[in-house]
């Protein structure tokens, strides 16, 4: 048990991923938590994997956070302020306009709530996907609209810096444009290109690497959500869209008259485009400057992996990110450790000593 900046009691309401998350992390700073579900087995779950209590009567949160669906978190919130008039409540919707213009349009009491939205989640919902270090390391975002006091909102700063997340301000509206760019519109984009391989010859999906890997993870998330983060952000996500859709007619005309004088120099500049994007991307595994990479062959035998974390760490240097990437029926994977550069040469010489194989 370490300090915490929350006193407590902490309500969760709906104790799913993000519930159960919030619950068992401010549960291991020994922060008194209280669950309640519409799901009564969400709420026996989330129990007994130790995200807190069931809620009782008499219960009295210094803080209520709403993690349920977007389409119900207005309700939901709006319910909690009536029922708890001391409380301070928050949500973590991933889209954060429409709930505040819903419960300013219905009167509720403003100056009580604030939203938040945590940049961490994971494709599967339900408690049993929750976990405690969920949101370590990642930005929080809570979006101030400007009517609750610096006293109260300490609350919500408590609950984030407890979890071990970053804080970042945004205004409801300056909120929903990012995230439409480094959330929404990758879901979609990611969506899309998954939905090609459903008419695949497996002969095709069979060939895939890390490079399709990466860009269909997100694929495999709840449509159901989605459908409601998308419909309560849609004009954001359109707009990036129809620039999209610019971009890949560009892309299309360049390739069919690929012969066409400048039409290489075309194709060339859009890649060269991706590549100044990406480095915009902060501590990206690969982009990072910090960092140089070998890649190492490893046998598909138990313990191998093990055996060349040890290697590596005998050769006293620190492994800053790691990738693997199998293939099917492949009877070696391929380990990609990132390194200061420094260590690099070094690295590489003492893993060879030792039989590795390296790839790169
Ligand atoms: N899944 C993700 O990666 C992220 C989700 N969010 C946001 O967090 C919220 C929750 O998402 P997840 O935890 O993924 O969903 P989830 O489906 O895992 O959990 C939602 C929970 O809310 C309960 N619930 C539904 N309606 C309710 C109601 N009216 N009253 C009480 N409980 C109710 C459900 O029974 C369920 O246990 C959503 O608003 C989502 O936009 C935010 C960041 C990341
Ligand atoms: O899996 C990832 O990389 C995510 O980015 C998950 C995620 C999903 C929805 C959110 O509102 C926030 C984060």
């Amino acid at each position: 048990m370490t300090e915490s900046r929350l006193t407590g009691p902490v309500r969760v309401v709906g104790v799913g991923l993000l519930g159960a998350s919030i619950g068992l992390g401010l549960r291991a700073k020994g922060i008194e938590v209280v669950l309640a579900d519409a799901s009564p087995t969400h709420l026996a779950i989330a129990a007994d994997y130790g995200a807190g209590r069931p809620a009782a009567p008499g219960d009295r949160p210094q803080l209520i956070v709403v993690c349920v669906p977007p389409d119900v978190t207005a309700d939901v919130v709006a319910a909690e302020l009536d029922a708890f008039p001391e409380a301070i409540v928050t949500d973590v919707a991933s889209v954060k306009v429409a709930v505040y213009e819903d419960l300013r349009d219905r009167g509720a009491d403003l100056s009580r709530y604030i939203g938040t939205h945590p940049m961490a989640g994971r494709e599967r919902g339900g408690p049993m996907s929750g976990r405690a270090d969920l949101f370590v390391g990642r930005p929080w975002v809570v979006v101030d609209h400007g009517n609750v006091s610096y006293q109260d909102a300490a609350a919500i700063d408590d609950l984030i810096l407890d979890l071990g997340a970053t804080l970042v301000e945004l205004t409801p509206e300056q909120h929903d444009a990012a995230v439409a760019l480094v959330s929404h519109v990758p879901q979609v984009v990611s969506s899309l290109m998954a939905r090609r391989l459903i008419e695949a010859p497996h002969t095709s999906v069979n060939l895939a690497g890390q490079g399709l890997r990466d860009v269909t993870r997100i694929a495999a998330s709840d449509p159901e959500l989605w459908v409601q983060i998308l419909g309560q952000n849609a004009q954001p996500v359109v707009e990036i869209l129809r620039g999209y859709r610019d971009d890949l007619d560009r892309f299309i005309d360049a390739l069919e008259n690929m012969d066409a004088p400048g039409a290489r120099r075309r194709v060339a500049e859009e890649l060269f485009g991706g590549n100044t994007g990406l480095e915009r991307l902060p501590g990206k595994h690969g982009v990072d400057r910090r960092y140089a990479s070998l890649t190492v062959m490893v046998d598909d035998r138990p313990g191998q992996l093990a055996k060349l974390f040890n290697d590596v760490g005998d050769a006293d240097a620190n492994i800053e990110d790691l990738r693997l990437e199998h293939s099917p029926g492949a009877q070696v994977g391929l380990a990609e450790i990132s390194v200061l550069p420094e260590v690099l040469e070094r690295l590489t010489d003492e893993l060879a000593a030792r039989g590795w194989r390296i790839a790169g």
